[in-house]
């Protein structure tokens, strides 16, 4: 049995964690954090999701509160995650992290962490997207040298970054399979009169509309022939449920990052 602990208990993702930590057979949502301002602190966790009670205060992210759970799982924002990992790693907790738009440092900050507790970090915890990383470094390596290479993503109008950490990871996947770095090749942001395409960029798209869960395209287009590797999210449960299939997977480690395509043993 793992006894997994929420931040962010009552965020889009913080809600469905807690409705896919229920139902995960060896698992028990055993803590759920929120900010001190929260009006929901003192509240059952079943009363998020909609069930009777299950037992699991809502309470606020204090130092006491860490030590409630074997595993804990931060879908919060980037301002909040250096102090989730502090305080992991001060209490020897492993982290299940999905937090996206972070920064090159706090990437460096979850390399130390990992030294003294195990991580798994994904931008994408849901295994159709792990998959698609695998077939989008066959396509860059087979048709990436020829094609023109774009990414496009499309999410609900409340997310905050831009381009989204699945799309990012994406362009990574095929860098990797051109052999380039993808700082070097990737294109972010036209506007104006930027001139033609420059051979071998990959260009990146976000649409923000509506109450859009996740979807993302990579378009490889050669002279006569396109192909389009699509993934769509319908619900969050998705996440959340490799994100708690992680936990259970990261309760046997001591230390070290990982990241989704270790827990579904792709690598
Ligand atoms: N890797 C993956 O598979 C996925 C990643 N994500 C990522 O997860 C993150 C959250 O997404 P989503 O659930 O839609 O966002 P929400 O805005 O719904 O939730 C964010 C949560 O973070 C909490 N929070 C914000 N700031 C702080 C802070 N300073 N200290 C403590 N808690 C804080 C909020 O608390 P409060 O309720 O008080 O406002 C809220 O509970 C994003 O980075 C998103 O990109 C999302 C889906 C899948
Ligand atoms: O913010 C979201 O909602 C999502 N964020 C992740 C990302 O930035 O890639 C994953 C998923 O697409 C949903």
């Amino acid at each position: 049995m793992t006894n997994i602990g929420i931040f962010g208990a009552n965020g889009r993702m913080g809600r469905r964690l807690i409705e896919a930590g229920i139902d995960y057979p060896e698992a028990k949502v055993a803590a759920a954090s929120v900010r001190a301002t929260s009006t929901i602190i003192g509240a059952d966790v079943g009363e998020l999701i909609g069930i009777e009670n299950y037992g699991t205060s809502v309470k606020e992210g204090t130092s006491s509160l860490i030590s409630e759970a074997d595993v804990w799982i931060d879908f919060t924002l980037p301002e909040a995650l250096d102090n989730h990992v502090a305080q992991c790693v001060k209490h020897g907790k492993n982290m299940v992290i999905g937090v996206t738009g972070i920064s090159e440092q706090q990437k460096e900050m979850l390399k130390k962490a990992s030294e003294s507790i195990a991580i798994v970090y994904a931008t994408n915890f849901s295994t159709g997207v792990n998959l698609m990383h695998r077939l989008l470094e066959i396509a860059a390596s087979t048709m990436g040298h020829t094609a023109d290479i774009e990414i496009v993503e499309s999410h609900h109008k409340y997310k905050k970054d831009a381009p989204s950490g699945t799309a990012l990871s994406m362009g990574e996947a095929i860098a990797k399979g051109l052999n380039v770095n993808l700082a070097d090749v990737a294109e972010y942001n036209r506007n104006g009169i930027v001139g033609e395409r420059k051979q071998g960029s990959i260009g990146f798209a976000s649409l923000r509309a509506g109450d859009i869960v996740g979807e993302h395209t990579a378009l490889f287009a050669d002279i006569g022939e396109r192909l389009e590797i699509t993934h769509k999210a319908t619900d969050r449960l998705t996440f959340a449920k490799g994100a708690i299939r992680a936990a259970a997977w990261l309760s046997k480690k001591e230390n070290g990052l990982f990241d989704m395509q270790d827990v579904l043993n792709f690598k």
